[in-house]
């Protein structure tokens, strides 16, 4: 539990314009792939949130330099002497694991504490291992550590994903770039982040293509240099931005928002009845008034499918409009228990199990304390308080900040009245610190 809480005082709609920062699960796995070539890596646009600093530390711990300063991060990993990533670093942030591949691709050895159980369910990790088992490594699980060496270097394969993991498609890609001969992925994820990871390692020098398609071909060249790139927009952010526009009934301008990357969000969000176009520079969007919005259902799927990472945002929306929706999670089976949460704001949702809830609206919410279950399950109770009367107070925050740069800011800037106070901030005013 964290003490940091985001306090919304709600009934404000949204109007006016928001800068969606750089993707996290891009500028992620963008530091993770600086570590296949010595040198400095210099990466533009990457958000000012808690996963980045993690990253930093992370790389840091491995013998690498990094700065991080405004939007600007580099990472110089010529003196790489460790290759253990250890488990305080990795049980904050799952993500994490993506290091394995490019330590094992450059040094032929690698060690990550194994990710933990955490708020979204089980998140195996045995795609990861058998991808690079695939490239010839020799993978083992010993005293919570995944180690992993190559004495004789990886050698392309032909790699077929059981399930399109994004985590262990990055894994692999990022491992065979520096394999000898031509690795194929099949049933490879397809996420915008998969294409902007193979643009950057193409940039390091890699020959990588097909990727943001089902087939991805990898053939491996000898060394990899060091790139200048910069951060594709953060498609979670602009989501949860034209949600909580949608869901307060306002008109934003969500400037960065590509149309693109947001293909089944934005078609359901218009069959529901939701103004939302594509204009120059952004996404805008519109709404009058949600109760007169139709509901739909939802089906989380990877991508082109509707993202699981809107799906808890979707809920707190599909609250505000007329009729019932049925949501399935089909990824990640904890991320419907926000639900029970919203249910003490008087949602009334019905849950199914792990992967079925029902939602009926439109309802009026109340404000009340409220617990962030993981981070985009926290960012949809904020806006659950946008819309609650009076104040919600969203406590154990500590997960929102990992993937949203300047919520508070953003949001009052929208006209939300939002403040957020951490445990500092609250001994401070109270003058203990
Ligand atoms: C840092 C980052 O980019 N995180 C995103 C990434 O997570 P992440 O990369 O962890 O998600 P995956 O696509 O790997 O996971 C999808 C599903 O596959 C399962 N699985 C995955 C790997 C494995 O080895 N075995 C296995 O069974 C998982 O339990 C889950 O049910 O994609 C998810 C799905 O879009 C997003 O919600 C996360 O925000
Ligand atoms: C779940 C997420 O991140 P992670 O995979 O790092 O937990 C997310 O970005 O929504």
């Amino acid at each position: 539990m964290s003490d940091e809480r985001f306090v919304i005082e709600g009934g404000a709609r949204l109007s006016g314009e928001v800068t969606v920062s750089g993707a996290k699960n891009a500028a992620l796995k963008f530091m993770a792939a600086a570590l296949l070539a010595p040198g400095r890596t210099q990466l533009t646009n990457v958000p000012r949130i808690k996963d980045m600093h993690t990253m930093c530390a992370l790389l840091e711990s491995l013998g690498a330099e990094t700065s991080f300063e405004g939007h600007e991060a580099t990472i110089d990993a010529s003196g790489i002497d460790s290759y253990t990533a250890p488990y305080d670093l990795v049980r904050q942030m799952r993500a994490s694991i993506v290091v394995l591949g490019p330590l094992l691709a450059r040094f032929g050895k690698a060690e990550v504490s194994a990710p933990g159980g955490c708020q979204l369910g089980f998140r195996k990790f045995d795609f990861h291992l058998n991808g690079l088992r695939k490239l010839g490594a020799e993978v083992e699980l010993d005293h919570g550590f995944i180690k992993a060496t190559a004495p004789n270097g990886l050698r392309g394969a032909e790699i077929n994903f059981e399930f399109p993991s994004v985590g262990a498609t990055e894994n692999v890609m990022m491992a065979a770039v520096l394999a000898s001969g031509i690795t194929i992925v099949e049933n490879a994820a397809r996420e915008p982040e998969i294409v902007a990871l193979a643009d950057f390692l193409n940039a390091m020098g890699a020959n990588v293509v097909g990727a943001g398609t089902g087939r991805i071909v990898i053939e491996g060249v000898d060394e990899m240099h060091p790139a200048a790139f910069e951060v594709v927009p953060d498609r979670i952010e602009s989501g949860t931005f034209i949600m909580a526009t949608a869901a307060t009934g306002g008109d934003v301008l969500v400037r960065g928002a590509r149309e693109g990357y947001l293909k089944m969000e934005l078609e359901k969000l218009r069959e529901m009845g939701v103004e939302v176009r594509a204009v120059t520079g952004g996404i805008r969007v519109s709404v009058d008034d949600p109760g007169e919005l139709r509901s739909v259902d939802i089906s989380t799927l990877p991508f082109p499918g509707y993202a699981t990472d809107l799906q808890q945002p979707m809920m707190v929306l599909l609250t505000q409009v007329s009729g019932a929706g049925i949501i399935t999670e089909n990824i990640f089976e904890n991320r419907l228990q926000v639900g029970e949460e919203l249910n003490r704001m008087g949602a009334g949702i019905d849950l199914f199990g792990g992967h079925r809830a029902l939602v009926r609206g439109p309802k009026r919410l109340s404000g009340t304390i409220v617990q962030a279950p993981d981070l985009r399950g926290g960012a949809a109770l904020v806006l659950a308080g946008l819309v609650a009367r009076g104040r919600t107070t969203v406590e154990n925050s500590g997960h929102i900040l990992r993937g949203y740069e300047g919520f508070e800011e953003k949001l009052t800037g929208l006209g939300a009245r939002v403040a957020f106070e951490s445990g500092t901030a609250l001994a401070s005013r109270a003058g203990t610190v």
